[in-house]
């Protein structure tokens, strides 16, 4: 009785319970033949049109499911079972066809299926190899694709530095010749290092006497080098965010004889916060990164890395960037610079973190200081960048017998953590206060709610930054001005300079003041 309902209101229930009778049978041969026919019965009992409905519903629901086509083609056999047992043998013929018809279209469909989805799987894979394939066509010829593959098997020669803290490049020369070192002289710049981690230390050029943050530092590499070329002069600070990485930032230093450097242990993202916004005459963000120039060294990243890694890198990198931004002074006499570096080719961390970070602060791009180097990507895969990222520089193995690597030099230009884009919409902002407004603009502004938000949080942001600023190691009354003057010179050809909007501004408050002046003298004339 209760399989009967079952069989009525859900074909499934049927199926389910046909398929438990059937292993109970076989399992203990307890099923007697009754309950075997009890279920026909009944379906007998029930018009054509509902089984035919009924049948329906069990295809459609077994489509997606393999134990219920195994369950429904049971089904289907049991009902030309009982079908045939009933009807003509002619009926039973061409029902067995029809049968086997829709048995062959189920195991068609479901072939399909497989293979769709083997497809799909294929696709995805190829995808994301695609995604993180690390030399691809785009960045190099195909020629040049295979000396940069051969020459990330073969290791990089070693360069010296001469610690220039504890001794003389010739002393030092001398003593490794006496020894029998062949010594090929690269430049003047001794401590065991690549050649490529030189690099980013010549682009930040650090001054004596400068405040200077190194976010991301351990094992101490260029730090000690930027102790060296500071001659210890000033403050280094010299951060790294995991504690087991710090022993070996400190051991180096010591060994080294720097004596200008605090090292500490923060995440980089928290950096303005502790050491001030706009605090410092340069930073050095040699950030943590994919690896995927420096296989030669480490063969793991060819299988390790997948477009996860990237993308979560390029994240982090993105989140650092500002955070360097931020601590620079724009003001500072001699600095200002922030120096971006990693030892990855992908472009995701290179260029397109530079991009977001002259969409999102008053930086803009200078060339590093190094002549060599290819300047880096302005475009890639139909992702345009602003076009100074050419001033970058992007160093291979196989060009430059060092470890791929990327450096880039940012200038501040203003303490606003905005670009004059968002500074001079800020600025409009204010212009559109009530009685300042001609009337087209403040329609504009109307009918554009989000604009009309963004430019509030705008002014909002400002203002924050300005009390940070005032709790902070800046001044900001030149600071201010300095980044008036500093705009002026990069948007003359585009948009009014500050001190235009300003004129423009007290233009029209003092036409609304000699507005207001006439109506009032009208209207006492009037009313006299
Ligand atoms: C490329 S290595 C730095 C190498 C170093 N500049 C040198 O020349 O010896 C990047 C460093 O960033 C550290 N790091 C990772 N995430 C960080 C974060 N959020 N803030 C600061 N440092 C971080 C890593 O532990 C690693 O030591």
């Amino acid at each position: 009785m209760s399989i009967e309902k079952g069989v009525k209101s859900s074909p499934r229930k049927k199926q389910k319970a046909v398929f438990a009778l059937q292993k109970e049978s076989e399992k203990e041969e307890l099923l007697s033949d009754s309950d075997v026919t009890d279920e026909p019965e009944k379906l007998e009992e029930s018009d054509e049109e509902e089984q035919g409905m009924d049948s329906d519903s069990e295809m459609s629901s077994g489509g997606g499911d393999p134990f219920a086509n195994d369950i429904l083609q049971g089904s289907d056999d049991e009902d030309d079972e009982e079908e045939g047992s009933e009807g003509s043998d002619g009926d039973s013929d061409s029902d067995e066809s029809d049968i086997e018809k829709r048995a062959k279209a189920i195991d068609d469909e479901k072939a399909r299926e497989e293979e769709d989805a083997e497809a799909e799987l294929q696709l995805n894979i190829k995808e994301e190899a695609d995604e993180f394939r690390l030399p691809t066509p785009e960045m190099f010829p195909v020629v040049e694709l295979m000396e940069l593959i051969e020459a990330f098997e073969k290791p990089r020669p070693i360069c010296l530095r001469t610690n220039t803290l504890k001794t003389r490049r010739r002393d030092l020369a001398g003593v490794l010749l006496n020894r029998g070192v062949n010594l090929d002289p690269l430049s003047k710049w001794s401590k065991l290092q690549s050649a490529s981690s030189f690099l980013p230390v010549m682009a930040l050029a650090p001054q004596e006497k400068e405040r200077i943050v190194d976010m991301a530092a351990a094992p101490g590499g260029k730090t000690t080098y930027v102790a060296a070329l500071m001659k210890n002069t000033g403050i280094i600070y010299a951060n790294e965010m995991k504690e087991s990485r710090l022993k070996s930032l400190t051991a180096n230093l010591h060994r080294m004889g720097v004596t200008n450097t605090i090292v500490s242990n923060y995440d980089g993202r928290e950096l303005p916060k502790v050491l001030g916004n706009n605090s410092v005459d340069r930073v050095l963000l040699d950030a943590p990164c994919s690896g995927t120039g420096v296989i030669s060294k480490d063969e793991s990243v060819k299988t390790s890395k997948n477009a996860l890694d990237i993308q979560n890198c390029a994240h982090l990198q993105k989140q650092l960037i500002l955070a360097a931004i931020d601590s620079v002074d724009a003001n500072s006499k001699s600095g200002g610079y922030i120096v971006y570096s990693t030892c990855s080719i992908m472009v995701a961390e290179n260029e397109a973190v530079i991009d977001y970070a002259l969409k999102k602060r008053d930086v803009k791009l200078v060339p590093c200081g190094l002549d060599f180097g290819r300047p880096g990507f302005t475009r890639f895969r139909g992702q345009n960048f602003h076009p100074s990222l050419d001033k970058t520089r992007r160093f291979y193995p196989h060009v430059h017998n060092m470890d791929g690597f990327f450096v880039a030099k940012l200038k501040k230009m203003s303490n606003l953590k905005q670009t004059p884009q968002q500074q001079s919409e800020t600025l409009g902002e204010v212009d559109e206060a009530p009685g300042l407004v001609e009337s087209n603009e403040q329609n504009n502004v109307e009918g554009d709610g989000q604009k009309h938000q963004k430019k509030k949080a705008v002014v909002k942001e400002n203002k924050k930054t300005n009390k940070k600023t005032n709790n902070g190691f800046t001044k900001l009354g030149t600071g201010e001005k300095a980044a008036a003057s500093g705009n002026e010179k990069r948007v003359k050809r585009k948009r009014p300079s500050r001190e235009e909007i300003a004129k423009t501004r007290e233009e029209k408050r003092l036409a609304l003041r000699e507005a207001k002046r006439k109506a009032k003298t009208e209207s006492k004339a009037a009313s006299k």
